[in-house]
């Protein structure tokens, strides 16, 4: 269905695991501000959440695609897709696994042709998506990279300070980025290899340029090892892999320090003047980051053909359905697509 064209295409949430936080995350959004965006997922259960949490929310189902309700306090238009199975909070229950990723076909679709100008997703949980029967992949990173027919893509965190600007050093400020993304860590060393860390870190580059306005971006790298390889006694990879890699992108007029320990690259110091660091594995940086602003960072997925940010946590079960869970990143990564929008 044609967009009406007086009306910019909306921002769309993706609602996420059913048993999760997501749901109740989107309507607590809804139920602060008047909200120009549009969730897709199961409108009974949107409705049931709601009134589980005792929130006062008007749900408007709307075809995807066709003019939004004015945006009103307590009002949530929903593209509505339908659940396979009811839902508890809390319970994971894997045939709800192709709802999920239909939630995400939908968005992916609509921001590839028009209806949508970006997409934000709320946590999906990757244990159900496998259990589901889902192999190929394990997260939104790795669906989007496959659906969007991309070779290569970034995760790549960032606290809301460092959102609209220079990173400039200070803790709360920080961009992390991930060479590897959800690896097994027995795993890791065998996939950091040159053209995937040359890839990342090109796509990385471009995509500072391109939506956070760093015109030079200047990135620090990880090492793998402890001490980044203590000259070779520690482990290789530096020597072999990530020192050439950052070589040769240095000669073309790269910005890149490192590859530097990771222990000590995450502090005030070294984090003077950088505008990302790059981790070569997930919980290398994450913890930093979630240090030093869970709850207040967003995900962005970098080298997609669409626009798609995420909360800066998971679905957390154990909060679902109690109305105790903050929606602050939800409204950050929100945020954060929206910016995007404007400076695409
Ligand atoms: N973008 C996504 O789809 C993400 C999905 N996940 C998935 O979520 C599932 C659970 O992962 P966990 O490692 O347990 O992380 P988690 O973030 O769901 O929970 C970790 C802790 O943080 C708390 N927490 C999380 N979000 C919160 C919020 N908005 N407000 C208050 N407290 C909050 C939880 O209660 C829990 O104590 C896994 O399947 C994981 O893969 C994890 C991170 C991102
Ligand atoms: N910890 C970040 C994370 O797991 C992001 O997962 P996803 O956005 O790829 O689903």
């Amino acid at each position: 269905m044609a967009r009406p064209q007086d009306q910019q295409a909306p921002l769309v949430i993706t609602t996420g695991e059913p048993a999760g936080i997501g749901p109740e995350l989107v309507l607590m959004l809804a139920a602060k501000q008047p909200s120009d965006w549009v969730a897709i997922g199961d409108p009974q259960l949107l409705n049931h959440r709601a009134r589980q949490l005792g929130l006062d929310i008007e749900l408007v189902c709307v075809a995807p695609g066709e003019r939004l309700p004015e945006p009103r306090i307590g009002r949530l238009a929903v593209w509505p897709v339908a659940l396979h199975v009811d839902c508890h909070p809390g319970r994971i229950d894997p045939a709800n696994g192709r709802y999920v990723l239909e939630l995400l076909d939908l968005a992916v679709a609509a921001c590839l042709d028009g209806r949508a100008s970006a997409m934000v997703t709320a946590p999906l949980h990757k244990g159900a998506i496998r259990e589901a029967g889902y192999n190929d992949f394990i997260g939104h990173t790795e669906y989007l990279r496959d659906t969007c027919a991309v070779e290569e893509v970034v995760m790549m965190l960032a606290t809301d300070s460092a959102l609209h600007g220079q990173a400039d050093g200070r803790q709360q400020a920080l961009r992390v980025a991930l060479a590897t993304t959800h690896l097994p860590l027995k795993d890791v060393a065998a996939a950091i290899e040159p053209h995937s860390l040359e890839r990342v870190l090109r796509i990385l580059a471009a995509d500072l340029q391109r939506w956070f306005g760093v015109e030079s971006p200047r990135i620090a790298v990880c090492g793998l090892n402890p001490h980044a390889g203590e000259g070779g006694h520690l482990g290789r990879e530096e020597i072999e892999i990530i020192i050439p890699v950052l070589e040769r992108l240095r000669g073309e007029g790269m910005r890149l320090d490192g590859p530097l320990p990771s222990d000590t690259l995450f502090t005030p110091r070294h984090l003077e003047g950088v505008d990302a660091v790059l981790a070569m594995y997930h919980d290398q940086g994450l913890p930093v980051l979630k240090y030093a602003g869970f709850g207040r960072a967003a995900n962005i997925t970098l080298g997609l053909p669409l626009i798609r940010t995420s909360v800066d946590h998971g679905t957390a079960l154990d909060l679902a359905g109690t109305g105790q869970a903050d929606p602050s990143s939800l409204g950050v990564a929100l945020a954060l697509a929206a910016d995007m929008v404007r400076s695409r």
